[in-house]
């Protein structure tokens, strides 16, 4: 064979290579059954797991029976919350008074928890994801795939966004899809009626995922545009920071009704501008103006910054106060967001994401909330 030959072969052989690799991301691998692993027990983590255990034993014949959650282990009373979980049904920390199913097994080791998975369900607060990750690196079996219910970014030391599906999808090397919605978790858990969206590319997968989440009181509408509906899940924290601000400050609905408007301006410029092929559509889906709509009247996020406003503690201080364990997430994202604004020199672009961030970290006082410049009446 002379040189030219060996580099078509070659050539050819990387292109067929490339080839099977793109194939097999984007096909399903077929499993007699999907074992389920959820990763967080936090109060979504449990009213999620209820939703899942609940649907798993309505279709036994995709899904295997025993779904385990893997959860951070910690003392309730001198009890672990794994052995609460487990014999009483109940997550009596994060979700109270709500019975979980009893297909739903608590684990205090992650890797045990998901051995042998074929779905991964993400749902922790983003700031311990990382780790998680390090610790679940080549220990999820091939073919898997997993669904992120975290709403939030990680920014790197370089002021870098990186969306915490493609994260997940690159530090494990599998598809990752995305659910967001308007869903206050003790609300989902009384099984008051809302909407959900999931963003997922795989058509093959589509129906999978509907069967899994889709109850009478859950209705899913699921969507290709994964990043789409992550960005909006994770920016609306920030805007609910700005609702409960002007609740602090005792002002009505047509206030807050500007600060819902103008943040879904902000939202979806930045989805645009740091994001190609994010879809209009879904702005209007439940993960977009409806999770806006909820968290800026309910909402931890809504509620610790009224009382930020009201009693000007801390930020960690209200937190352990109002939350019980539970996590704000608002107050990282605007942190997260404004440094990758300003490496991008584009502050002047997001006033209203500016003016919250500088509420927070205390630069400015709540009642500029509404000083931002509102360059959004026309173009
Ligand atoms: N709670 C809600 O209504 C909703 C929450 N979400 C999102 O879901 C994600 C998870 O939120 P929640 O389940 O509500 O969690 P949460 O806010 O209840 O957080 C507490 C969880 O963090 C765990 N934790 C505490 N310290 C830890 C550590 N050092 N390492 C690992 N885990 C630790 C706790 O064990 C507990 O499971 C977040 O991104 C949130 O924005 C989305 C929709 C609704
Ligand atoms: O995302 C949520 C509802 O969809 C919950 O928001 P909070 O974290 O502000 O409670």
């Amino acid at each position: 064979m002379n040189k030219k030959n060996i580099i078509i072969g070659s050539t050819l052989l990387a292109a067929i290579g490339a080839g099977v690799y793109a194939w097999q991301k984007t096909t399903t691998k077929k499993f007699e059954k999907e074992r389920i692993a959820i990763i967080g027990s936090g109060n979504w983590g449990m009213a999620i797991s209820r939703i899942i255990g609940l649907n798993v034993l309505d279709n036994l014949d995709l899904f295997e029976k025993e779904v385990r959650v893997y959860v951070y282990e910690e003392l309730i009373d001198g009890k672990k919350l794994t052995e609460i979980i487990n014999t009483q049904h109940e997550n009596v920390k994060y979700l109270s008074g709500i019975k979980i199913p009893e297909n739903v097994i608590a684990i205090p080791d992650i890797v045990k928890a998901v051995t042998d998975a074929t779905v991964l369900v993400f749902v922790t607060p983003h700031q311990f994801l990382p780790k998680m990750l390090d610790q679940l690196k080549g220990n999820i079996i091939p073919g898997a795939r997993a669904i992120t219910l975290i709403k939030g970014f990680v920014v790197d030391e370089k002021d870098e966004l990186h969306l915490i599906s493609k994260m997940i999808s690159d530090k494990l090397e599998i598809e990752v899809s995305a659910l967001m919605g308007a869903n206050v978790a003790n609300e989902v858990a009384r099984d008051e009626f809302c909407e959900t969206t999931i963003g997922c590319k795989n058509k093959n997968d589509h129906e999978m995922f509907k069967t899994l989440f889709d109850r009478p009181t859950f209705k899913v509408n699921v969507v290709s545009d994964v990043y789409g509906v992550e960005l909006c899940g994770s920016l609306k924290n920030i805007v609910a920071l700005g609702a409960g601000f002007c609740d602090g400050l005792g002002l009505g609905g047509n206030t807050k009704a500007a600060i819902i408007r103008i943040g879904l301006i902000e939202m979806k410029k930045f989805a645009h501008m740091f994001f190609s092929g994010v879809r209009e559509e879904t702005f209007l889906e439940s993960c977009g103006i409806a999770d806006l709509i909820t968290t800026c009247t309910g909402g931890r996020n809504r509620k610790v910054s009224e009382a930020f406003v009201k009693t000007k503690k801390s930020w960690v201080d209200l937190e352990k106060e109002l939350l019980g364990g539970q996590k704000l997430q608002g107050t990282l994202t605007a942190d997260e967001v404004y440094r990758v604004l300003k490496k991008q020199n584009k502050l002047n672009d997001f006033p209203l994401f500016v003016t919250i961030y500088r509420i927070v970290k205390g630069e400015i006082q709540a009642n500029l909330i509404t000083q931002f410049e509102t360059a959004y009446k026309k173009d």
